[in-house]
C-alpha cells in the first residue's frame, strides 16, 4: 500500500480506537469510522512497516449496524468517535474488547458478562473541556480533529449535558463581546487556551474555570462580571498554565468569584468538588457503577476498607456504612480535602483519607503491620504499579475490588494478582462513556490461599 493509494478493503474487525480493521495483499489497515462487515473503498492517508491508516472514500456494502450521526465533526474529531455504530452493537464490542485480551492471555475461563448500558447515551457528561482557539479571525470553542491539533469550532458537543453547552456558548460570546484573544499555541501568546465547565447534575451547580496562559489579562474583572450573571453559575475560577505543553490544566487555581467548590448527589449522599478533583463524568451511571463494585465487595460490619485512588472519597463513603473502618489514599491534595469534607458534611466517621502516592503509602501501611479486608482500587488508565499490589496483598485482604478505565492494565494487575493467589471467575463492563470506545470495567479478585 502507498500513500494516497485508493484501495478495497473489506472490514473484518473494530480496533480498540473503534477503527475498522481490514488486510489488503496481507497488510492490516485501520479505516476511519469504517465498520466491521463493511466492503469500502479507501484512501491511503500513512504508511508504517506493518500497517498503514485509511479514510473512507465511498462505502460499497453498508452494516446494517451504521447509524446516522447528528455531526461529521463528532467522528472527525474522535469527541464521539463511536457514534456511528448501534448502542447494542457499543455495548458488545466493549464486552469483546476484553474477551479478547483475556483470551491473548490465556484467562478465557474468566467470564465477560454483557456491559452495563448507560441509562443516558448522550449529553451525559457532567464535566467539558474545550479547547479555544482562533479560527478564520473570530474565538470558537470546539475540539480538535483526531491526531491534530486543528479546532473544529462546534456549538454542540453532543455528550455534554445540554446546560453544559449553553454555559459553554455563553461565556465564548462573552470572550468575543469582550475582544478577550484565544490561546495560540504555535506563538504560544493570547490568553484563554481552555474552556472548563462542570455541572452537579443533581443540584444544577456550575463551575466555570478559565485556564489562561496569564493569571491576568486586560478586562477580566468585566469578563468575570458577565459570566457570573449566567444562570447556574455559582463558581468561576482561572487556571494558569504557562507551560508549552499539551497538558491542559495548569497547577495554580485562583478563583475570581463565588464559591470553591461545587456541590454534586450520588446517592443520597453529597459531595463537594473543587476544580482539580477528579469525578466520575456520567453521574447517570455511577450510582449503578459504585452499586456493583459494593455490592460484588461483600462487606461486613467488622471490614477494614482502603480506598485507594480515592477521588474525593465517593466510593469508600458510598461503602461506609456497611463496614467498620474506611481509609482512603490520594495524590491529589485538593481531593483529599474534598474526601475529608465530604465525610464531614455526610456525617461519616469511620472514613480517613491521606494524601500520597498509593504506592507509596501502601507499603508503609503494609510494614507496620495494617490488616485489611476489602481493597478497592481505583486507579487513573496506566493501572497499578507492582509495588503496590505486592504490598496490597501483604494486608492480607479476602478481596480486591478493581474498577478499571482501561481494560488493557486491568488484564496486567489482575495476573500479577492471580499469581500471588487471588482469582476471579468474572469480568462485568459498564458502559461510563457511550458513543466512544472506552470501557470501563470491575472485577472482584478473591483470595484463595495464603501466600
Ligand atoms: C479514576 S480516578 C478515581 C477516583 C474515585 N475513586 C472516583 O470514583 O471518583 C483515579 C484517581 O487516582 C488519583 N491518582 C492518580 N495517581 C495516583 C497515585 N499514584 N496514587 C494515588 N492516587 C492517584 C487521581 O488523582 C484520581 O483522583
Amino acid at each position: 500500500m502507498k500513500k494516497n493509494e485508493i484501495v478495497e478493503v473489506e472490514i473484518t474487525d473494530l480496533s480498540y480506537e473503534a477503527m475498522g480493521v481490514g488486510h489488503v495483499d496481507g497488510e492490516t489497515v485501520f479505516v476511519n469510522n469504517a465498520l466491521p462487515g463493511e466492503i469500502v473503498k479507501a484512501k491511503i492517508l500513512k504508511t508504517k512497516k506493518a500497517f498503514a491508516f485509511a479514510k473512507i472514500e465511498e462505502i460499497i456494502k453498508e452494516s446494517p449496524d451504521r447509524v446516522k450521526v447528528p455531526l461529521r465533526q463528532y467522528l472527525q474529531t474522535g469527541l464521539a468517535s463511536l457514534a456511528h455504530l448501534k448502542y447494542d452493537k457499543q455495548l458488545e464490542f466493549k464486552q469483546q474488547q476484553v474477551a479478547e485480551l483475556l483470551k491473548k492471555v490465556h484467562l478465557d475461563q474468566i467470564k465477560v458478562n454483557a456491559t452495563l448500558p448507560s441509562p443516558l447515551q448522550d449529553s451525559y457528561r457532567n464535566k467539558a473541556q474545550v479547547p479555544v482557539r482562533e479560527v478564520n479571525g473570530k474565538l470558537e470553542i470546539g475540539f480538535f480533529r483526531r491526531h491534530s491539533h486543528d479546532l473544529v469550532p462546534l456549538e454542540d458537543f453532543f455528550t455534554n449535558d445540554k446546560e453544559i453547552d449553553r454555559v459553554l456558548l455563553a461565556v465564548r460570546d462573552i470572550l468575543r463581546e469582550n475582544h478577550v484573544p484565544a490561546y495560540d499555541e504555535v506563538k504560544h501568546q493570547g490568553e484563554v487556551r481552555y474552556l472548563e465547565v462542570r455541572r452537579g447534575i443533581a443540584t444544577g451547580e456550575i463551575m466555570v474555570i478559565l485556564v489562561c496562559l496569564h493569571k491576568e489579562f486586560p478586562g477580566l474583572a468585566k469578563v468575570v462580571d458577565e459570566i457570573k450573571e449566567i444562570a447556574g453559575v455559582k463558581s468561576i475560577f482561572l487556571n494558569h498554565n504557562p507551560r508549552k505543553t499539551n497538558v491542559i490544566l495548569g497547577t495554580s487555581d485562583y478563583l475570581l468569584w463565588g464559591k470553591r467548590y461545587i456541590d454534586d448527589k450520588i446517592g443520597d449522599l453529597t459531595f463537594e468538588i473543587s476544580p482539580q478533583s477528579f469525578f466520575q463524568i456520567n453521574s447517570s451511571q455511577t450510582p449503578r457503577l459504585y452499586d456493583l463494585a459494593i455490592k460484588q465487595a461483600g462487606l461486613k460490619d467488622s471490614d477494614l476498607i482502603v480506598d485507594a485512588y480515592s477521588g474525593i472519597g465517593t466510593i469508600g463513603l458510598s461503602a461506609a456504612k456497611y463496614v467498620k473502618e474506611v481509609r482512603g489514599v490520594e495524590v491529589v491534595k485538593a481531593a483529599v480535602k474534598d474526601a475529608k469534607n465530604n465525610a464531614r458534611i455526610n456525617q461519616i466517621h469511620n472514613a480517613k483519607y491521606y494524601a500520597g502516592k498509593a504506592e507509596d503509602l501502601m507499603p508503609k501501611w503494609a510494614e507496620k503491620g495494617l490488616k485489611t479486608d476489602v481493597i478497592f482500587v481505583d486507579p487513573p488508565r496506566k493501572g497499578l504499579s507492582p509495588d503496590f499490589i505486592e504490598a496490597a496483598v501483604k494486608t492480607g485482604p479476602e478481596k480486591i475490588v478493581y474498577i478499571s478505565c482501561n481494560p488493557a492494565t486491568l488484564v496486567r494487575d489482575m495476573q500479577l494478582f492471580m499469581e500471588k493467589g487471588y482469582t476471579t471467575d468474572e469480568v462485568s463492563p459498564v458502559d461510563m462513556f457511550p458513543q466512544t470506545p472506552h470501557v470501563e470495567c470491575v472485577t472482584v479478585l478473591e483470595r484463595t490461599q495464603n501466600d
